[in-house]
């Protein structure tokens, strides 16, 4: 089975999320799409974040509709700050039998560099790109490494952030969140301070 890894925080998961990881599956020869949900990105504070199982709970909500889109909490049992080449290690061991690439916007492209062994990851896993709408007009020269590809997806510019700003000030977000992910937030009073 061809398994394509979206690697993320969510928080929380949102339509940008899902639009890009539904279109893998119907548009590509990806048979399921794995949102991992990510306890500690090494780049980011994990005091600014949800609590890992109200994130993971969230994403489970989100795909509960989408039988080729599935939450993985493999990263929730392995050393943090969460390294992605280890996670891949741990996860081609664990499932030998599936092929797994991972997807990324091309925006992160541009810092691919700064992560760890990312040669090795490089070498080892193809990587599928999707555009955004990026401030920074250079592409990274990575986009030319053999493992690398470029897909063509729609451009959803919503971010996690809009949404916890726009809990903040009382906004209404509900558009940007499948409903039964909206209920949960509301539900639970994330977000509000
Ligand atoms: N609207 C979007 N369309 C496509 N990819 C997205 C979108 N928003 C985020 N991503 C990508 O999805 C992955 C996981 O997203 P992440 O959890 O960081 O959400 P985010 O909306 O960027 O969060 P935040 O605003 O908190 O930084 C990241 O690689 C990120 O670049
Ligand atoms: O492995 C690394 O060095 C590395 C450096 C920065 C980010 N990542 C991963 O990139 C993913 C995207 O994270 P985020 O917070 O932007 O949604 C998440 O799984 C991080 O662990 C990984």
């Amino acid at each position: 089975m061809k398994v394509g890894l979206f690697f993320g925080s969510f928080n929380p998961i949102h339509i940008g999320h899902l639009i890009i990881a539904n279109h893998f599956v119907e548009h590509s020869d990806l048979d399921q799409v794995w949102f991992v949900v990510t306890p500690h990105n090494p780049h980011k504070k994990k005091s600014s974040l949800l609590a890992d199982i109200h994130r993971l709970s969230m994403v489970k909500i989100a795909v509960e509709d989408y039988p080729n889109l599935k939450a993985s909490n493999i990263e929730f049992g392995l050393p943090q700050p969460n390294y992605t080449v280890n996670t891949l290690a741990h996860l081609t061991e664990k499932y030998p039998t599936h092929q797994f690439s991972m997807i990324m916007g091309e925006d992160n492209l541009n810092g691919l560099h700064k992560w760890k062994n990312y040669e090795i990851l490089l070498e080892n896993y193809s990587i599928l790109i999707y555009p955004r709408v990026s401030k920074k007009l250079e592409t990274s020269e990575l986009i030319s490494h053999h493992n690398i590809e470029k897909i063509e997806a729609p451009i959803i510019e919503i971010s996690a952030t809009l949404i916890r700003n726009s809990i903040k000030n009382n906004k209404n977000f509900k558009p940007l969140v499948p409903v039964a992910v909206w209920n949960f937030i509301d539900e639970m009073n994330f977000y509000k301070n």
